[in-house]
């Protein structure tokens, strides 16, 4: 009796969630539908929750709840309106993703953006060691980067002997590793979520807003995991040498598109439209 209570006991699935962010009235609830019907289809056995704000229509709210959704309101976190100007304005709104962590009613979750699709089962990512903050590593060779010193030198993290950081020139070592914060495996706690925010209204926004902010505050627990959970697709045409096509479970459509000259190209407005260039 008692060996098979305990494998019951195992078994038994976990309070745990994929977790995403939904704001505003644009075209983001699609790739939620669509990230909805990508889980179901790799037969994921835990729920997906959207954290919507305000903003978001009813509308849209209805159509994920017809895909099963969990749909949850946030309250939007905004950094100080002084400082906004430092962090590019199309991500402002990304600060009121640090809300997740509120979701305590779950042990784990695997955060994705509305942009990515799964065409793999990942549940196994709820059976990591806690204590850690899971994500993949960044690539910094797009012209979204060229604000960045490792932009401007070359450098880039995923080929860190292609163009060798010149510590010795800058008497820095290479900036520590920077994942993407399109994906990422945590633990929801409301003693992180007030660290976050205290931490938050400190800090002076930068350019790549809640994403910078989460590599800072968890740099120290920071432990990356293969491209194949979230290949952001820039790693396609800048880093094939680093891309196990056959074996990537996580597609994030992020990033630029490649422009007929060569030069990846992209403009966004702060309404949530993002107009791609050829
Ligand atoms: O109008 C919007 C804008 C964004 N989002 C949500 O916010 C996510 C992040 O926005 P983008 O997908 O446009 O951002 P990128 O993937 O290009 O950018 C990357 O950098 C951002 C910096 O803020 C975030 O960290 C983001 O998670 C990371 O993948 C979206 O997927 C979506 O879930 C909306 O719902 N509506
Ligand atoms: O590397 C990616 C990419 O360059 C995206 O365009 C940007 O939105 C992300 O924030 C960044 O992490």
């Amino acid at each position: 009796m008692a060996p098979m209570l305990k494998g019951i006991v195992e078994d038994a699935p976990k309070r745990a969630a994929y977790v995403t962010f939904l704001a505003g009235s644009g075209d983001y609830w699609k790739g939620v539908v669509g990230l909805a019907k990508g889980l179901r289809a790799v037969n994921s056995a835990y729920p997906l929750v959207v954290a919507v704000l305000p903003d978001v229509p009813e509308d849209h709210r209805r159509k994920l709840l017809a895909q099963g959704c969990l749909v949850r309101e946030i309250v939007p976190v905004y950094p100080p309106e002084s400082q906004t100007q430092f962090a590019m304005a199309y991500y402002v709104i990304n600060y009121s993703k640090l809300r997740i962590w509120e979701f305590v009613e779950y042990e784990r979750i695997v955060y994705l953006d509305a942009d990515i699709q799964v065409f793999d089962n990942i549940d196994h990512l709820f059976d990591l060691d806690k204590g850690s903050f899971y994500a993949v590593m960044d690539c910094f060779c797009e012209k979204t980067w060229s604000h960045t010193p490792q932009h401007k030198i070359g450098y880039c993290q995923q080929c860190p002997d292609r163009v060798v950081w010149p510590e010795r020139e800058l008497g820095v070592p290479p900036p520590p590793l920077y994942f993407n914060a399109g994906m990422f495996v945590h633990e929801p706690s409301l003693a992180t979520a007030k660290a976050l925010l205290d931490k938050l209204v400190v800090t002076d926004p930068t350019p790549f807003a809640e994403q910078d902010f989460l590599n800072m505050f968890f740099r120290d627990v920071y432990k990356p995991i293969p491209p194949v959970y979230n290949l952001v697709l820039a790693m396609l045409w800048r880093h094939p040498e680093n891309v196990e096509l056959e074996k990537v479970k996580v597609v994030h459509y992020c990033a630029a598109v490649r422009s007929r000259g060569g030069t990846p190209a992209r403009r966004r407005t702060w309404t949530g439209t993002t107009s791609r260039c050829l």
